[in-house]
């Protein structure tokens, strides 16, 4: 691994009377692209949110670019992180290219709307997903996976060097999805921005980043390659259940596919 630009050292974090997150250690490196899968309610979401500072575990370090948190002042850490949240509400009333210079508000203050610099970034954001010619277009007349797009979109003009994404292909259709994860694991390997992704979407995963983080039950209980991952006994460490896998016909890559019901059999 490259040198970290997130560590975590033993995260725990409680609401209530739940432990949502149990000893939480792992590390990413600069450049990586690192998912994190696990079933509903792992606490994949929480662990993403003691990384942006919007919970604060009860014991342990984090640590982003070398400089433990707390003591990122909420600017600084979105100059280091730019997250993507699940699905924008549709009914934010901008234009895209309004939305998109929004996420230059860590550089420039205010809302963003800054001068003819911030606007060639959140062009060339646009250009970078293939969304220019939506620049005028208000969000909510966009589809779901359009709106995505818009995201890491404004995600980008951020120009943080670690991209955070829950669940970026969640609500999309097939194609929509490999759209989203092809752009995501392009802007990782010709920019050399780290992408840290919660997603669902397993073959993609294996696919497409260094290394999964497999969560149940507020525990990190894999860490390692895709390769290593996709192995039934981790798949039923990681999800509960049994699949099945199969080489992809083209990669040979084990891929994994839903098992067979009893009364197909
Ligand atoms: N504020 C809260 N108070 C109490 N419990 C919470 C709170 N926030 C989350 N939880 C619980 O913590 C657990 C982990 O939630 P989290 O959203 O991190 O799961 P997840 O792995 O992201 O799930 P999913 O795949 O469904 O998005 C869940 O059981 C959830 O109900």
């Amino acid at each position: 691994m490259t040198s970290p630009i997130i560590k975590t050292n033993n995260l725990s974090l409680s609401i209530g009377k739940s432990r949502l997150l149990k000893d939480v250690s792992f590390s990413v490196g600069k450049g990586e692209r690192v998912a994190i899968v696990g079933a509903n309610g792992a606490g994949k979401t929480t662990l993403l949110k003691c990384l942006l500072g919007l919970l604060k575990p009860e014991r342990g370090e984090m640590e982003i670019d070398g400089r433990g948190m707390p003591g990122y002042s909420r600017l600084e850490l979105a100059r280091k992180l730019a997250y993507v949240p699940q699905l924008l509400e549709a009914s934010v009333p901008f234009t895209v290219l309004d939305f998109v210079m929004m996420g230059r508000y860590a550089h420039e203050g205010g809302m963003g709307q800054g001068d003819q610099e911030g606007l060639r970034i959140a062009m060339d954001a646009l250009q970078q997903i293939g969304m220019e010619s939506f620049a005028r277009r208000t969000l909510s007349t966009l589809s779901g996976g359009e709106r995505q797009k818009a995201c890491i979109a404004a995600a980008l003009a951020q120009q943080a060097p670690v991209l955070v994404l829950d669940e970026p292909s969640a609500h999309l259709d097939p194609r929509q999805r490999e759209e989203i994860h092809h752009i995501l694991c392009e802007i990782g390997r010709r920019q050399g921005v780290t992408v840290l992704a919660v997603t669902h979407d397993l073959n993609w995963a294996a696919m497409d980043y260094d290394r999964m983080l497999g969560m149940s039950d507020g525990r990190v209980v894999f860490d390692g390659t895709p390769a290593a991952f996709m192995t039934p006994e981790n798949l039923r460490l990681v999800f509960g259940v049994d699949f099945s896998l199969h080489p992809h016909p083209v990669t040979g890559d084990p891929i994994v596919i839903p098992a067979a019901r009893k009364e197909s059999v």
